[in-house]
């Protein structure tokens, strides 16, 4: 299988603290990939330095085998939903047509034809019927698909969603893992930060485990073992025991 993403000695730091150690790692093409660990493990960081958001201090990233900026239109990424200004007066639909503009060209207006497909891409996730409302309306579960709508009109081959089933209803959370699952069938790269461990065994076909550098990537079943978690989650359950719950 070849390798969506692969990370060679990556080093991150802010302000002279390192957020990444030495991150060696192959992330599979045609897979739905969880990147799990502690918080402040350095979750987002990784998504953000594979983007080339956050600069990288060392090592080297390549993306669908090249350097990103090669491939960037093949690239759909979702952030965490705390980092859109949600007051933003836009309606909908335009949101999803974002999508379609790097595909445009910012200087073109979006045709019938890309409107059509921004609608059939709100169809996907199930909001059809609030094309013309304003995102701020939404709830907190429907302007997650709605940033999912959006990656889809991006038609990419490679998605990043960062915690998107964080303070969201059960019915979003179960459309956004289906969507993702779909896309996975039809040989799309899917890579989600997540949270619930609970969730990662039925979620995802590999699993990384991330604690500053790779501590484990694997099947979830090798990598949600406790003696493999407690390499990650150690300072967490110290402090645990320290507050005096086992
Ligand atoms: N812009 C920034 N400036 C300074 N420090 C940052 C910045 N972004 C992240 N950090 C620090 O880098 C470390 C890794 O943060 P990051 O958000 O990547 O972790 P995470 O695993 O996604 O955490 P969480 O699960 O809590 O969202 C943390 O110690 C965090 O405080």
């Amino acid at each position: 299988m070849d390798s969506a993403v692969q990370l060679t000695n990556v080093q991150v730091s802010y302000q002279g603290k390192e957020a990444l150690q030495d991150v060696e790692l192959i992330i599979k093409s045609g897979n739905l990939t969880g990147i799990i660990g502690p918080n402040g493990a350095g979750k987002s960081t990784l998504l953000k330095a594979i983007l080339n958001i956050t600069p990288i201090d060392k090592g080297k990233i390549k993306v669908l085998g090249k350097p990103l900026t090669e491939c960037r239109k093949r690239i759909a990424y979702v952030p965490q939903r705390s980092q859109f200004d949600w007051d933003f007066p836009i309606h909908v639909l335009d949101a999803v047509l974002m999508g379609v503009y790097p595909k445009l060209g910012i200087f073109k207006r979006p045709k019938k034809k890309q409107k059509e497909w921004a609608y059939e891409c709100l169809e996907k996730v199930g909001l059809e019927n609030f094309y013309n409302r304003q995102i701020g309306e939404l709830s907190g579960g429907q302007q997650q698909r709605v940033f999912l709508a959006r990656a889809l009109a991006q038609n990419a081959d490679l998605f990043f969603l960062d915690e998107p089933f964080v303070g969201i209803d059960m019915t979003s959370e179960e459309t956004i893992i289906q969507l993702l699952k779909n896309l996975v069938k039809q040989g799309k790269t899917v890579v989600v930060v997540h949270h619930d461990l609970s969730k990662a065994n039925d979620y995802f076909d590999e699993v990384v485990l991330l604690n500053k550098k790779v501590i484990h990537t694997g099947k979830p079943r090798e990598v949600l073992q406790p003696d493999v978690m407690l390499k990650a989650y150690e300072r967490e359950l110290s402090f645990l025991r320290e507050v005096g719950v086992n």
